[in-house]
């Protein structure tokens, strides 16, 4: 069985003059939530359209569960759940008739239909809700029933844009709960496409940031770039804490007053910690804590995009 869900090569696809995706490496972990991030126009929809097959690379590859979407589309999209920005429910069919139509083009047998709609609507908690026509559902109820269809054939993979979009705080939390636990010692992996970092902190073992088309960022969502960004919580004693800001700091050093005397530092490279603290007591300001601080994946991400795009 292949390593990774997804893996992509130098994958690009233009459109005219347009590069929207440009020799794009990825490699998702099967098992794993993986979240993929980007501002606006970044790319990640149609990377995602290039994964389910609905469009054709430039140049490069993809593959999914280990197949060329396009010469294996039908394998590929039998074996996967997709929920893109467009739901694309009927709008005049109940939410039951809906399932019950994604479950005969998924192929589950008759007999066993009704059992199956009944544990996702449950899951999804609409499950009262289940005769209502999808016109009368407001945009979270549609998500629902749209992650519920992508669940219906048990797939390998799961390829969801923006799943908690239009979701109440309390449905967020069901959402992020029931992907997680999806994932979990099945070998099932999710990927998921989304603008909210702290969801993607909570929930994703890994994460790629693209921007213009490029892979800029992939790791572990609590630690990206924190070896390269050094952080520190800096506790002063003594001395006036204020006379830091005229003091020879390393190149680049970027300090926050929290407060009291508290500081963060924000510095380019480890070594600046060094110098950093050498520097405060050649000042005779006393240094009574140096704590490293993790770098949220927002900051992260605004970082490494210029705080083009906010969350
Ligand atoms: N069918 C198309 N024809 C022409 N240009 C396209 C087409 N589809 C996408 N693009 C362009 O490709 C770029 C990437 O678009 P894409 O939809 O992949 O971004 P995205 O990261 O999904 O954005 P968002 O977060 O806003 O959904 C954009 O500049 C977009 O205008």
């Amino acid at each position: 069985m292949e390593q990774y869900a997804v893996e992509c090569h130098g994958l690009s696809r233009r459109f005219g003059n347009r590069q929207a995706v440009s020799n794009l490496d990825l490699a998702v972990p099967r098992g794993s939530v993986f979240g993929f991030l980007g501002p606006n126009g970044a790319g990640k929809t149609t990377t995602v359209r290039m994964m389910v097959g609905m469009l054709a690379p430039t140049s490069g590859s993809v593959a999914v569960l280990g197949l060329d979407p396009i010469s294996h589309g039908a394998e590929v999209r039998s074996r996967s759940g997709v929920m893109l920005d467009n739901v694309g429910l009927y709008d005049r069919l109940s939410a039951a008739q809906n399932l019950e139509l994604a479950a005969r083009i998924a192929g589950i047998p008759m007999h066993e239909r009704g059992d199956r709609i009944k544990e996702l609507l449950q899951r999804v908690e609409l499950w009262d809700r289940r005769n209502d026509r999808i016109s009368g559902f407001s945009k979270g109820m549609r998500q629902k029933v749209g992650l519920a269809r992508a669940l219906m054939a048990n797939p390998d993979l799961l390829i969801l844009d923006e799943p908690t979009a239009g979701l109440d705080p309390a449905s967020i939390v069901m959402v992020r709960e029931l992907l997680v636990s999806l994932a979990q010692g099945s070998g099932r992996t999710v990927f998921l496409c989304t603008h909210l970092l702290g969801e993607a902190q909570r929930m994703c073992d890994q994460v790629a940031i693209i921007q213009s088309g490029r892979l800029v960022a992939m790791g572990n969502p609590n630690s990206l770039g924190q070896a390269e960004v050094p952080t520190v919580r800096l506790t002063l004693s003594g001395g006036d804490p204020h006379s830091l800001r005229n003091l020879p700091l390393p190149e680049g050093t970027r300090l926050d007053f929290l407060g009291g005397r508290e500081w963060r530092a924000t510095m380019r490279q480890v070594d600046d910690v060094e110098i950093l603290v050498s520097r405060l007591v050649e000042a005779q300001i006393g240094v009574r804590a140096v704590v490293p601080e993790q770098v949220s994946l927002e900051e992260e991400y605004l970082r490494l995009l210029g705080g083009e795009d906010h969350a």
